[in-house]
């Protein structure tokens, strides 16, 4: 089956700076993807190179199997604070979105619209923050993508907003068959959505895979101090703490874990993100993931 994406040894470069590096990455169809990473990770830019927005400076990248560029009518794009015409009505973006988009459901996005209760003749500046995210999530699901990428949708709303949005998100994605790619800081809300997970770290992909896969081949080992040289080929470590006396590592393996001086605890999903995270050199270590629940 084509992947929804597909990139290899992708790579874009603003000036001299690089804001995403060596990303090879295959994103296989049904899911709905979680990419997470601190500020400056280069969500963003990966994004808007899926939708067509960027090209990239090297490698290569292939969206449902093409061009990003030559699919632009199937893939829905709702960029970083969910913009909206402030000078247009709830309506007039309908009407738009109609004249603009060849597989527009008209009937789907009234009556979206009328269940979350907006008023048509409502302007777009009038909205809260949560309706507008609401509005421009009911215009990337009316145009029948069959990929829809949000870009920190819910990182204005509020607690209740956003598990609305979700909610809206996952009904849809429940009665239609399309791939999703959303990033965001909250990993709680990654987790309640999401069945595929990213973490780009310093414009890299530290990791990649099925929620589930992820969270049944991590670990974290506890246990008196060990250096990670006498620890089996077998376990990959993904970060490690040391006291005196006492060693805790986070460790992806497909194997069992037999050494009984370890106890072993399973990990979130946020503990399995942060272990990613820690990994940066510590100089280049920027505050970027909210842990809300
Ligand atoms: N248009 C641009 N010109 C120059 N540099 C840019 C541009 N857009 C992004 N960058 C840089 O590229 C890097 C990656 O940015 P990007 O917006 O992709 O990160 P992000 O992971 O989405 O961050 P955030 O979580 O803060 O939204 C950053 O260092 C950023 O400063």
């Amino acid at each position: 089956m084509t992947p929804v994406l597909q990139a290899r040894e992708l790579g874009k470069r603003y000036g001299r700076r690089w804001a995403l590096r060596d990303c090879t990455l295959e994103i296989p169809k049904g899911h709905v993807t979680g990419l997470v990473g601190p500020n400056g990770a280069g969500k963003t830019t990966l994004l808007k190179l899926a939708a067509g927005q960027l090209t990239p400076s090297e490698g290569d990248l292939r969206v449902l199997g093409e061009e990003p560029e030559s699919i632009l009518s199937r893939v829905g794009f709702v960029a970083q604070d969910t913009p909206v015409y402030a000078g247009l009505s709830v309506g007039d973006h309908l009407t738009l979105g109609a004249r603009l988009n060849p597989t527009w459901d008209a009937r789907l996005a009234e009556d979206r619209i009328a269940q979350l209760g907006l008023d048509p003749r409502q302007k777009a500046r009038r909205l809260s923050g949560g309706e507008r995210a609401q509005l421009a999530l009911t215009l990337g699901l009316a145009k029948r993508p069959e990929l829809l990428i949000l870009d920190e949708p819910v990182a204005s709303l509020d607690p209740l907003a956003r598990r609305e949005f979700l909610q809206g998100l996952m009904e849809a994605t429940a009665a239609d068959e399309f791939g999703v790619v959303l990033s965001s800081h909250l990993v709680a809300d990654l987790e309640r959505v999401c069945d595929f997970l990213v973490v780009l770290v310093d414009s890299r992909v530290q990791v990649a895979g099925e929620v589930d896969e992820l969270l049944g081949t991590h670990h974290r080992l506890t246990g008196p101090r060990r250096d990670p040289d006498r620890l089996p080929s077998n376990q990959y470590v993904v970060s490690a703490r040391h006291t005196d006396r006492q060693s805790t590592y986070v460790i992806r393996t497909d194997e069992p874990i037999l050494d009984p001086a370890w106890v072993v605890t399973p990990l979130t999903l946020e503990d399995l993100v942060l272990a990613y995270m820690e990994r940066r050199p510590a100089a280049g270590r920027r505050a970027g993931l909210e842990a809300l629940r």
